[in-house]
């Protein structure tokens, strides 16, 4: 206890002005340094000080349990960094809006509107049509040239996703994603910035202001160009006389039009929502892909039997249908242990103390930074058998799911904030996976054992991949009947 009678969570020492930050420096990979940490310290919930900034994490189920269940509604909000200050300027979105009038609104058109099971549903046509040009740009790569699989894969993610958002593939696709890439490695969280926000001198020499400003506007100018070029195609579309589904664009102008909303929806909300969804749901889905393709290559024994499971179901069929997939139960379990093993968001996304409260006997002052370490409990010993080892058979009749009530597990976090975009996410990389397991066989560049493919890591807003995955690929169905 301290002075004041705070019980603080255990954690490292201590230096003057910077705090525990000395724990992490060299250690980018911070959610292996802080589970590298916790272990040390035999400590559940830790606690350090990371320049000004005070912060908890929890490394155990019990502890995510107290956050994201018991106290659910104390650590709804996020933090609100300077960085997110600066992307909220123009009008807030869902993911960093504070737990308020304005977040339930928002939250509830995504989960019933934007992201509910109907709309997923009714994308559909537009992800089977991008996994069949997906298929046929692999079978055109001339034989014997390496396939950039990463950059394939996060093509068809982001183009699916901007489809569904707004009707039409995006003009300014590259540049939009390299923008998205670059913000994603900015907002990481652990920016100096961000971790003194007192210092204008730290902020000056960091330049993250600056950064974060120029960022905003790109990022604003991008969906204002979106918006327009949707207005467009919706134009061209209603002068032929078609008639399409709703996209995500449609959906918020029509109820901000409706105007029966508690909190009227702003032009500047709607971009920004768009940009959370974007910016939530693109890297996420195509990272967790390139994982899976690169654990099934270093795993041949699961890749077998995942081809076999496809092959055998869809007997010849020309293609993979989205109907198919209920079937794919072995399919499923490698996204499922890809999500353990490489969980997108491996510390979620930040929680705030809003209410000084009790966890595990330690005293949470409000105002603190709260750390979940998903992918410290993904990789735990303790409840995980072979824990560093791809298995999807440990799933095989177990109940464990990713729906947030089992703590061991939590990829897509829990309580209040967990993710809206479970469906949507997993629409995408089933479809995605199961065409190109199904239509071609896989190699490794000759000479090269699977252990040796390279799995090193990188700290974004994900945990990115950090060399693209290259194979060679030989056709097992033929793409001529994919269309
Ligand atoms: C493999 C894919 C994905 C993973 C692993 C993932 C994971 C997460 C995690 C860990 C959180 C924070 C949860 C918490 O605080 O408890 C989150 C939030 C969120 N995700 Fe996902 N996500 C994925 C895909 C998507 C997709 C495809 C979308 C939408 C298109 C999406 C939309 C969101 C939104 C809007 C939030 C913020 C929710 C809020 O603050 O209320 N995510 N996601």
């Amino acid at each position: 206890r301290d002075r004041d009678g705070v019980r603080l969570p255990p954690g490292p020492w201590r230096l003057p002005v910077i705090g525990s930050l000395h724990h992490l420096i060299g250690k980018p990979l911070i959610y292996r340094a802080l589970a590298d940490l916790a272990r040390r310290l035999d400590a559940p919930l830790m606690y350090l000080k990371l320049g000004e900034l005070p912060v908890v994490v929890a490394t155990s189920p019990g502890a995510a349990r107290e956050i994201l269940r018991t106290h659910d509604a104390t650590f709804a909000s996020r933090p609100w960094t300077m960085t997110v200050k600066i992307f909220a300027a123009d009008g807030q979105g869902i993911g960093f809006a504070p737990y308020g009038r304005l977040w339930r609104q928002i939250r509830k058109i995504c989960v019933s509107e934007l992201l509910s099971a109907q709309r997923v549903r009714s994308l559909r046509h537009i992800r089977e049509e991008e996994v069949a040009r997906l298929v046929a740009a692999v079978a055109a790569t001339p034989p014997g040239v390496p396939m950039n699989v990463s950059e394939r894969v996060a093509a068809v993610i982001a183009d699916s996703a901007v489809r569904a958002m707004i009707g039409d593939r995006f003009e300014r696709r590259e540049e939009f994603l390299e923008t998205v890439d670059a913000v994603n490695k900015m907002a990481s969280g652990f920016n100096l910035g961000d971790l003194f926000p007192s210092s204008w001198l730290v902020k000056f020499v960091s330049g993250l202001g600056w950064r974060a400003h120029t960022y905003h506007l790109k990022t604003f100018e991008f969906m204002e160009l979106a918006i327009k070029q949707h207005e467009e195609w919706r134009a061209r579309v209603a002068a032929d006389g078609r008639r399409v589904e709703e996209d995500l664009v449609d959906v918020l102008l029509r109820i901000q039009r409706e105007g029966s909303l508690d909190v009227p929806l702003t032009m500047g909300n709607i971009k920004a929502i768009i940009l959370d969804l974007f910016f939530a749901g693109i890297d996420t889905a195509a990272t967790t892909l390139q994982w899976a393709m690169s654990e099934l290559m270093r795993n041949p024994n699961v890749m077998k039997r995942a081809q076999a499971e496809l092959r055998d179901i869809l007997n010849g069929k020309p293609k993979v249908a989205e109907d198919d997939l209920t079937q794919m139960k072995y399919l499923k379990l490698v996204i499922k242990e890809t999500l353990r093993l490489h969980p997108a968001a491996p510390l979620l996304v930040p929680r705030e103390c809003g209410e000084s409260c009790t966890i595990l006997g330690y005293d949470v002052p409000k105002g603190t930074t709260v750390f979940v370490n998903a992918w410290a409990l993904g990789r735990d010993p303790k409840y995980w058998k072979d824990a560093e080892e791809f298995k999807p058979e440990r799933f095989e009749g177990s109940t464990i799911d990713f729906k947030g009530t089992d703590f061991e597990y939590i990829p897509f976090g829990s309580g209040r904030r967990i993710c809206p975009g479970i469906l949507f996410a997993h629409s995408n990389m089933e479809l995605t996976l199961a065409a190109l397991l199904y239509h071609f066989d896989w190699t490794l560049t000759v000479g090269m054992k699977p252990a040796e493919l390279d799995m090193t890591e990188e700290m974004g807003l994900t945990i990115l991949k950090k060399n693209d995955l290259h194979l060679h690929y030989v056709v097992r169905v033929p793409f001529q009947c994919a269309q």
